[in-house]
């Protein structure tokens, strides 16, 4: 995947537009959640989430994030309800993070940026794959949960005792029975809004759904993030570290949210 796009001086998000001009479009993300101005829903439904531990498949190092992919083959691991009309396929999930605990999230709550976020990536089923998905403005649904600094999660612990093994940048291995259920928090409550991609191809698809409860993860366990390099074997080390995009401009848009 030769691309030149990253989160480096010279080729990080302000020039992203140089290559992917949509990065200027009408609705870009993240944003900054002003949660004064969200507005309840009664008609936003409860997220329903259903993942089968047996269709993961891989971690991958992928030079932007430690990914986790999904088989989506079949309708195994689902996203439903909430936002959304129809089905939506798991395809992977990722993580964006900081060079230290006061910074690393994508969204922003009231201007409070959390150590790190995690992002449960599908597709709506009404299209043949992944990849055409992409190109509908309803074609993508992604699941949003912040991390916040605090006690150990042993959730997470099995997706980092694989970082070791995927350290630079195109490595994978083999990750299998993973349950990402374990990751979400114990309620679902969201707020939700129409964006996009949050790096290259910046594609406007994607409906929004962002958990207002966070998961924990301590200090040591942000540190094994933190010890993953965007750089390839051979090349000199280059920690991946502030993988995340700032928030974006709203527009016309509003985020509505599932509870008052
Ligand atoms: N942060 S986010 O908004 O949730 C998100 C951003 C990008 C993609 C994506 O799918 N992006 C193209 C792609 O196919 N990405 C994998 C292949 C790749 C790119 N670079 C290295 N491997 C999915 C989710
Ligand atoms: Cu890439
Ligand atoms: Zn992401």
């Amino acid at each position: 995947m030769p691309h030149g796009w990253g989160y480096g001086a010279d080729n990080g998000p302000d020039t992203w537009h140089e290559k992917f001009p949509i990065a200027n479009g009408p609705r870009q993300s993240p944003i900054d959640i002003v949660t004064g101005e969200a507005q309840y829903d009664p008609e936003l439904r409860p997220l329903t989430l259903r993942y089968d531990p047996s269709v993961s498949m891989e971690i991958i190092n992928n030079g932007h994030s430690v990914q986790v992919t999904f088989a989506d083959d079949k309708d195994t691991s689902t996203l439903t309800g909430g936002p959304i009309t129809g089905t939506y396929r798991l395809k992977q999930f990722h993580f964006h993070w900081g060079s230290s605990d006061n910074k690393g999230s994508e969204h922003t709550v009231d201007g409070k940026l959390y150590p790190a976020e995690l992002h449960l990536v599908h597709w709506n089923t009404t299209y043949p794959n992944f990849g055409e998905a992409g190109t509908k403005s309803d074609g993508l649904a992604v699941v949003g949960v912040f991390l916040e600094i605090g006690d150990e999660n042993p959730q997470l612990q099995r997706v980092l005792d694989a970082l070791d093994a995927i350290k630079t940048k195109a490595v994978q291995t083999s990750f299998a029975d993973f349950d990402p259920i374990m990751l979400l928090p114990s309620t679902l409550d969201y707020w939700t809004y129409d964006g996009s991609l949050t790096t290259p191809p910046l594609l406007e698809s994607v409906t929004w759904i962002v958990c207002k409860k966070s998961i924990s993860v301590s200090s040591a366990q942000m540190e094994k993030f933190r010890g993953l390099l965007f750089s390839a074997e051979g090349e000199p080390e280059c920690h991946m570290v502030d993988n995340y995009r700032p928030p974006q401009p709203m527009n016309d848009r509003k985020v509505r949210t599932s509870s008052k």
